[in-house]
Formats: structure tokens, C-alpha cells, sequence
């Protein structure tokens, strides 16, 4: 991921991706600001008409009814319908809002899908996943509690002033005067706060992660008799959470409300005081009540703004980390060359995989492949062996296009790998994992893979791994559930279940990357039996630390680190005295 931001920086990119999430529904934000002043301001007037009643009617005894009773119904119509307006806001904010994380959530995503291998050498899964959980989550924070909050405050503010001033100037100059006293409250709560309120947090996702980090390893834990060991720890961290939230609220409850109360009653105090130095006229005492009236409404939005500044830092912040992984380069978009792509396809003389001077690393001034020329004919099934880190794995994942080959060149079928437009080379291209990824759906689902194969595809793809006999055999077939990560199933049937997916999208290449390391012997037969029916009519490349996988192989490469050290079938290689090969496989012979 890249380095951090400034603070300015944050904001610039979380205000952007705001405005971008938002671009829909952007004149529900217009409409909000425009309700919300209109709810500002009939609570603005409410005050006024309590003065007007008891100042022309109540104290000089001027009963005029019917104006009376309008000003009474415009007392309780004023406050109701500013409630009702501000309420219709929050609704509308808040469906704006869910919209605006929907469809962050989905950029996210979609994003994430593209962005290239390298990109995961560097991620960290955990993080990635409260990308886009949690902290497009806070997006909607930032709407709902900070914008909306902030907004509503500042306009009853300016409001409640300017009707202050209205009344009587010098009285709202004193009540301004005293007001920094809430700012310097509401920030010392916050100082006194913060520590414990960013330790819950840290404590929060440290119990989200030991419960995860239990049931991912269960099979390890109860094996290993550690669930009174894993109780305890939880507890401690359940504990610490628990400390930690109640000094939070004791912050609240010791600092903040009993030193706002307080101050509500000094301020009162002030403007009775002022009141009392006065000669108070009996025109007074209305402007009294609606100064009194006035006084929770401007401490209430202070407290409000201040005590959203910490939400606002942290909902930046957020939204920033959510705009720099949304900045992150996606994978290189391999348009269609048709005319170089249909060439190719027709090319039935060109090798299936031509590299030539291939060079490649990872990280700058550490080689991993050095200078690599390899020719692999149409239908061969050609092995790739070699010591841990020799490179294998890495060159299987430059005939995926997973990384760039920058020094060098590959051709498949006759056509540069760039030269091919993704839909086509995936087409082309099955490959076998290690581990065999299976989703939490149905059989059929895991091979298909929502390319919408038809049932005698899904079926002939399953033949064709051996995969058929043991699905049919499940009690709903085809259609059966085969839990998260096909916990169903055994290792071997899992591994099974990845070759009939990658041959049901009937690749003219398949690669394996250590297809047969976790499975038994007899599956690794049905395996082999499988490879070998696919002899002439697929291209088979296939890393393999059991070389049994790969004896019938009609090529063998040996990498010895990043080099091409031995080539040729394994009677050959057994040939050459001291061999690589040869070591690997005897070493083989006396382990079994
Ligand atoms: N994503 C990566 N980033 C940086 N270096 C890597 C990465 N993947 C592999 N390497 C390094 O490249 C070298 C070759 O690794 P590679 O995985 O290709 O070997 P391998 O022959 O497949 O090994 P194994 O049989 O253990 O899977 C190793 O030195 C490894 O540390």
C-alpha cells in the first residue's frame, strides 16, 4: 500500500471519493441543507412567539384571543414541524448515505478483482477485507454524524444567535463571551477520553481477531487440548474491553455532562444577573423567557460540533485509506489484437509455449529466472521439477500473466503473451492450483464458476478429472452443498473437483502448480490416469514435487536456481550420473 498522507491530503481524497460515491443522489444533499435551514429556522421562531405572548398580551393583561391562540398554535406547529423536518432529513441522509457505502463497497471490490499479484505480495488479508467492510462503513459515519450533525448544529447556531442579537445585542455579545467555556470542556472530555476510547477499539478487533484466529485453527486448538488456554486469553482481552469502555463512559459521566450542567447554570445565571442590573420593564421579561429558551439551543450544538471533530479525523482517515486503495494500479487490460490473436489460432505449427531469454525478479537486483529459453510443442506434457526456490512456481505464474515478463519473451501459440485479450487467454489457459480453492456452493457450481456451462459440459469436464464417480455418489449429486472450502470432501476429491473445473473450460493449455502434493497415493494414480487421456489433445504443464506425478512425462525441465539445468524424459535424466534429476528421484526412492 502507498505511505501515509498528510492531513490535507486525506481530506482532498476523502472529500473526491465522497463526491464520487455520492454523484447519484447529489441533489438529496441540496435538498437536506435547504430543510435543514427551513427546520433551523421555524425552531428560531418558536422563542419569539413565546415573547410575543407575553409581552403584548400576558403581562399587560391584553386578552386578544384569537391572536393568542394563533400565536400558541404557531408555538406547537413551529416545533412540531422543525422535528418532522429534521427527521425526514436523517432518513433522507441516511438512505443517501447506505447508497453512497453500496456502491463504495462495490468500486472497492470490483477494484480489488483487478489489481495485479503483485499487489497481494504486499496486502495483508485482514486489512483488505476491513477496506471494505469497515472502513466504507465509515463513509456512512461521515455522513450521518458528521456532515448532518455538524450542519444541523451550525445553522441552529447561527440562527439561535442572530435571534439573539435581534433581541438584545449586548445580551448576546455576554452569552458569546462565555461560550469558549463549552469548547475548552468538550476538549478536555476529549483528552481525558481519548486513550480509553482508542483502546476499546484496539481491544474490539483484537477479540474480532482472536475469534477468528480460533475458529480458522479449531482442528489445531481442540487437538493440541487448548480451548481452557484460548477461554482465558479471550476473557482477559473480553475484560480489558470492558475496563477500557467504562472509563469512557466514566469520562462522560464525571467530566463532560456534570461540567456542561454546570455551566448551563452559570450562564443562566449571567443573563439573570445582567437582567436583574437592569430596570426591567415589563416588554423584559418576554425577551427573558426567549433568551432562556435560546441558551440550550446553543450550548447543545457546540457540544455537538466539538464532540464530532475526533468521528470526522477518524472517518477521513477511513475514507482516505478506502481512496488510496481505490488509486492502487489495476492489472494491465489485455485489449483484443484480433487480428494477431486469430492468426495464432490458426498457427497449428507454432509451439503451444515459446519463451525466449526469459529474465525475471520480483524485487530489483534479485534474479529469480535468468535468461530462460524453452520451446513446448502442441499436446506435450511437459514436468517441471526442481529444488525449493529453484523458480518454478514463478515461472508458472509468468504463462499466467500474473506478473509482467519485462526481459524477454513468451508466445503462446505463436502470439506474444500481451498480444492476447484476457477472455480469450483465460479460455485458453486452465490451471490447477496447489491448493484447491472451492467455494461454499454446489459441485456443479464449483466447476462452472458462473461461466454458465450446461450440464453435459460440467459432466464431461467431470469424467475427464475422475471426478464423476465420487459426485454422483453425494447424496444430491451434482447439486450437493460442499461446505466452506469444500469441507465436504477430501483433500484428494477437492483436488479432483479444481482439475474438472479448469478442464471444463476446455484450455488448450493446463497448467499444474503442485497438483498432487497433499494427495494420496491412489488419487495421485486416478491423476496420472487423467494427465495421460489428455496426451495430444491438451498441453499439460505441470510442476511437480512428486516426480511419480510426472515420470511419463514426454519432458522433464530441471530448474536449478532460475537456470534450465537438465532437460530431456526421465529415462534420459536417470541417465546423467550425478544428475539433478537423478538425486531428486533416488532421494524420493529412499524416503517412500
Ligand atoms: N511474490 C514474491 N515476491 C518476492 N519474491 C518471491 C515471490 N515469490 C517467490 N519469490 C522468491 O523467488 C524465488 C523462487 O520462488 P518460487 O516460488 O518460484 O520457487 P519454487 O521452485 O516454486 O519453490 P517451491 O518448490 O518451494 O514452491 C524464491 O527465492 C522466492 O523467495
Amino acid at each position: 500500500m502507498k505511505p501515509e498522507q498528510s492531513t490535507t491530503g486525506q481530506m482532498r481524497q476523502a472529500i473526491a471519493l465522497l463526491r464520487r460515491a455520492a454523484l447519484p443522489d447529489q441533489h438529496h444533499l441540496g435538498w437536506a441543507v435547504l430543510w435543514l435551514m427551513a427546520a433551523a429556522l421555524l425552531e428560531v421562531m418558536g422563542p419569539i412567539m413565546g415573547k410575543a405572548l407575553i409581552d403584548e398580551h400576558l403581562l399587560p393583561h391584553h386578552l386578544d384571543w384569537p391572536r393568542m391562540a394563533g400565536l400558541l398554535a404557531g408555538l406547537v406547529l413551529t416545533g412540531w414541524i422543525a422535528s418532522g423536518l429534521r427527521y425526514l432529513q436523517l432518513v433522507r441522509l441516511s438512505g443517501l448515505a447506505m447508497r453512497s457505502v453500496m456502491r463504495l463497497r462495490e468500486m472497492v471490490y470490483t477494484h480489488v478483482l483487478l489489481l495485479p499479484m503483485a499487489f497481494f505480495d504486499r496486502a495483508i488479508t485482514g486489512q483488505l477485507v476491513s477496506r471494505v467492510t469497515n472502513d466504507t462503513e465509515a463513509v456512512k459515519s461521515l455522513y450521518i454524524q458528521v456532515l448532518f450533525v455538524m450542519l444541523d448544529s451550525t445553522i441552529v447556531l447561527v440562527g439561535t444567535v442572530c435571534a439573539m442579537a435581534w433581541l438584545d445585542w449586548r445580551l448576546m455579545l455576554i452569552v458569546l463571551a462565555l461560550l469558549p467555556a463549552v469548547l475548552l470542556i468538550v476538549w478536555l472530555y476529549q483528552r481525558w477520553s481519548a486513550p480509553a476510547v482508542t483502546r476499546a477499539r484496539a481491544l474490539r478487533s483484537e477479540i474480532n481477531g482472536q475469534m477468528a484466529e480460533s475458529i480458522g485453527g479449531m482442528s489445531v486448538l481442540q487437538a493440541s487440548n487448548a480451548e481452557a488456554r484460548f477461554g482465558q486469553r479471550f476473557a482477559a482481552t473480553n475484560q480489558d474491553h470492558y475496563t477500557a469502555r467504562l472509563s469512557e463512559l466514566r469520562a462522560n459521566a464525571w467530566l463532560l455532562r456534570p461540567a456542561l450542567d454546570l455551566f448551563n447554570i452559570i450562564l443562566l445565571a449571567a443573563v439573570i444577573f445582567m437582567f436583574g442590573h437592569r430596570e426591567m420593564t415589563a416588554a423584559e421579561v418576554g425577551v427573558l423567557y426567549a433568551f432562556i429558551s435560546y441558551l440550550a439551543r446553543v450550548i447543545e450544538p457546540l457540544i455537538q460540533i466539538t464532540m464530532q471533530f475526533s468521528q470526522l479525523q477518524q472517518s477521513v482517515v477511513a475514507t482516505a485509506r478506502v481512496a488510496t486503495l481505490l488509486d492502487e494500479g489495476a492489472a494491465q487490460e489485455h485489449r483484443s489484437r484480433a487480428a494477431a490473436t486469430r492468426a495464432a489460432a490458426n498457427d497449428d505449427d507454432s509451439p503451444a509455449v515459446a519463451i525466449r531469454h526469459l529474465n525475471f525478479a520480483y524485487n530489483e537486483g534479485q534474479p529469480v529466472l535468468h535468461d530462460l529459453s524453452l520451446d513446448i510443442a502442441q499436446g506435450d506434457f511437459v514436468g517441471i521439477v526442481g529444488h525449493t526456490g529453484s523458480g518454478k512456481s514463478t515461472l508458472l505464474s509468468l504463462l499466467l500473466r500474473f506478473y509482467p515478463a519485462k526481459h524477454g519473451s513468451i508466445l503462446m501459440h505463436g502470439v506474444p503473451l500481451d498480444d492476447i485479450d484476457n477472455d480469450r487467454f483465460r479460455a485458453e489457459v486452465g490451471l490447477v492450483p496447489q491448493d484447491p480453492f472451492l467455494l461454499a456452493a454446489s459441485a456443479r457450481e464449483n466447476i462452472d464458476m458462473g461461466r454458465g456451462l450446461t450440464q453435459p459440459q460440467i459432466e464431461a469436464a467431470a469424467r475427464a478429472a475422475h471426478a464423476h464417480d465420487f459426485i454422483a455418489a453425494l447424496d444430491q449429486g451434482y447439486d450437493t452443498p460442499l461446505g466452506e472450502g469444500g469441507s465436504r470432501l477430501s483433500v484428494g476429491q477437492k483436488q479432483l473437483i479444481a482439475i474438472a473445473r479448469a478442464l471444463a473450460g476446455a484450455p488448450r493449455i493446463l497448467l499444474l502448480d503442485e497438483a498432487t502434493s497433499h494427495i494420496d497415493s491412489q488419487t495421485e494414480q486416478i491423476v496420472q490416469v487423467a494427465l495421460d487421456e489428455l496426451r495430444g489433445k491438451v498441453t499439460v504443464i505441470a510442476i511437480a514435487h512428486r516426480l511419480s506425478t510426472i515420470r511419463d512425462a514426454n519432458r522433464i525441465i530441471v530448474l536449478n536456481h532460475g537456470r534450465i539445468a537438465e532437460t530431456g524424459a526421465h529415462e534420459q535424466l536417470m541417465q546423467i550420473d550425478g544428475g539433478l534429476y537423478q538425486r531428486l528421484y533416488l532421494l524420493q526412492q529412499l524416503a517412500a
